[in-house]
């Protein structure tokens, strides 16, 4: 089976700065991979690597078995056109702590935005497959109100309807809860917990670890630009083996 993302040895820096020092996992189709980690330990620049918004120095990242950013000759590297960087991040949906939703526009522009422009779909069907997705995430009635009007946990479901609307294969989780007030948190986890019984595939670097507990395949936790330990959730989280791990963990749990 091809991973939907295989990272060998993925190293990134800022000019002088190395924040990703060789990361390597893999996630295949289907499964939920949660990531943990202390402030600054590189955790949001590897998301934004897989989708494009960084260019990985060293290594490869793969998404469904593409070079992310590159295409590779005779062992040579080569950068994507940017019309090919495109089409690969279109298939990959990302969420934002702060929503990022466009505030003059409803939800429901919102989430019509990317299917009308990018992928050329007519607004019609457009607007039919976002009334569907309203109603995934429990929204149906708020079709018509701006961001403003919106919760931050109603705010926060739009955004993840927004990201479906592309039917991507993947779909990358920066903190998505983390700006919300403590009783909104469970309305947004409920349509990820959702989203990973129907299947997606999912990259989620959240400090919640009863979702991770419950809905993840592995749990990676990252420290200095290296991941210093990775497996099963429950397994990890009751017997972690690095005292940096064990360090971290109790200041969650
Ligand atoms: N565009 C950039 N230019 C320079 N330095 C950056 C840039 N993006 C991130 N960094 C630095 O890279 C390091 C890792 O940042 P990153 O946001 O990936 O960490 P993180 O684990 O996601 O942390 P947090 O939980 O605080 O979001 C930090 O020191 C940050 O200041």
């Amino acid at each position: 089976m091809t991973p939907m993302v295989k990272a060998d040895r993925v190293c990134k820096n800022f000019g002088a700065l190395e924040v990703l020092k060789g990361i390597s996992l893999e996630i295949d189709p289907g499964q939920v991979l949660c990531l943990v980690g202390p402030s600054g330990s590189g955790k949001s620049t590897f998301l934004r690597c897989i989708n494009h918004l960084e260019q990985v120095n060293a290594g490869r990242l793969y998404v469904d078995g593409d070079l992310v950013g590159y295409s590779e000759k005779n062992g040579k590297l080569y950068e994507l056109h940017p019309r090919a960087a495109a089409k690969q991040r279109r298939d990959i949906g990302m969420v934002f702590q702060h929503f990022n939703l466009f505030p003059h526009r409803t939800a429901l522009e919102n989430i019509i935005e990317a299917p009308t422009q990018v992928k050329r779909v007519s607004k019609k069907k457009a607007v039919e497959r976002a009334k569907d997705l309203l109603d995934q995430v429990g929204l149906s009635a708020k079709a018509n109100a701006y961001p403003a009007q919106l919760s931050g946990g109603q705010q926060q479901r739009v955004a993840i309807a927004r990201a479906l609307a592309m039917d991507p294969k993947l779909m990358l989780f920066d903190e998505p809860t983390s700006a919300l007030d403590p009783e909104l948190v469970g309305e947004v986890l409920t349509v990820m917990k959702q989203l990973a019984k129907e299947g997606m595939t999912m990259v989620v670097v959240t400090h919640e670890m009863g979702f991770a507990r419950e809905v993840a395949d592995q749990l990676v936790f990252m420290d200095g630009g290296v991941v210093v330990e990775a497996g099963e959730p429950r397994e990890l989280l009751a017997n972690p083996q690095h005292d940096r791990t064990k360090a971290f963990l109790s200041k969650l749990l």
